[in-house]
């Protein structure tokens, strides 16, 4: 963390810690989000608040509905119940594409279709605005009429500050693991988001590139934007994030600081009951990265 705490950092101090809390400056306000899928109620949020300008992660066990959340606030999935708003915009029923453009922005796995087009390429998708995969397969030409320098000096711009300048031309399937994600971020900052969400940035990564990346996100915050993420790497959590809200079985079951969050035995008991025997705290790191380069290896066997 910066040594010198921003404004809405420091107001996070005063916040409660209990589940769904009052923020001072939210960017994000919703209520009663409830998300089935036959009998399962994958989300269920009675309230919740993000705070402008700084970093919160979402965490919680496997199934705790942090994607389907991520999906509903982005305008990607519907809900059964809720409302929700951004910077004071209601955002129920508004589309991906439309939520994109008012400054909410969400990270995307590379696809298989992405995956066969050049790195600039994925990054001129950016630029307009996210409407899924049928979208991006439309012919592209059209959409950047008159607009086609502008927005591929912006693209070269970012590449350039993620160090992919070099790839430019390359398949976005050719690049490792952690260019992925730096990809990832790049091609959402192209409609240059208020809010940017990232979805598992640390995932297959490897673990001498973590750094860079954390990096690249604390860089999001500092340059004024909100960053909220998914993450299951509890050293990205407890490393960057600002706030920590904790999820399982579709509810906030507690938020807080990292240093509260991780000492808190809801989380203990909802989080690491499901994933680990040990206490966080002693998790030391070299078992951790351990671990990590143990699951990049099962993904590349
Ligand atoms: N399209 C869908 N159809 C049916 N069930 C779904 C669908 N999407 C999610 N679910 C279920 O909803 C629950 C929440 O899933 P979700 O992916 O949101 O959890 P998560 O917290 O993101 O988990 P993970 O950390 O494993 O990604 C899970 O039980 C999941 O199986």
């Amino acid at each position: 963390m910066a040594a010198e705490l921003t404004a809405a950092q420091a107001a996070l101090a005063q916040v409660a810690t209990d589940p769904g809390a009052k923020k001072p400056d939210p960017i994000v306000v919703g209520s009663g989000i409830t998300r089935t899928f036959g009998g399962l109620k994958a989300v269920d949020v009675e309230h919740i608040e993000i705070q402008r300008g700084v970093i919160t992660a979402l965490i919680g066990p496997n199934g705790a509905g942090k994607t389907t959340l991520f999906n509903l606030l982005t305008g990607f999935d519907e809900p059964n119940s809720g409302q929700w708003s951004f910077n004071g915009n209601a955002l129920q029923s508004v589309s991906a594409y439309k939520v994109a453009r008012l400054g909410m922005v969400r990270t995307f796995q590379l696809t298989k279709v992405l995956a066969k087009l050049t790195v600039i390429e994925n990054m001129r998708l950016g630029a307009t605005g996210q409407k899924g995969e049928k979208f991006w397969l439309a012919p592209f030409k059209w959409l950047w009429k008159g607009q086609e320098d502008e927005i591929t000096s912006r693209a070269d711009d970012l590449l350039a500050r993620f160090k992919l300048d070099a790839k430019r031309e390359d398949f976005a399937g050719s690049l490792s693991g952690g260019q992925r994600k730096l990809l990832e971020m790049a091609r959402a900052l192209m409609v240059d988001p208020e809010l940017i969400m990232l979805d598992e940035p640390m995932a297959g990564v490897n673990p001498a590139l973590k750094q860079s990346l954390l990096g690249h996100v604390q860089s999001l915050r500092d340059e004024g934007r909100t960053v909220l993420f998914v993450e299951h790497d509890m050293d990205m959590v407890r490393h960057i994030s600002d706030w920590v809200i904790v999820m399982a079985q579709g509810q906030i079951v507690a938020e807080g600081t990292p240093q509260s969050v991780m000492a808190d035995q809801r989380v203990i008991d909802a989080y690491l009951g499901a994933h680990h025997d040990t206490d966080l705290s002693e998790l030391d790191e070299a078992a951790l990265e351990a671990e990590v380069e143990a699951e990049i290896k099962e993904e590349q066997a």
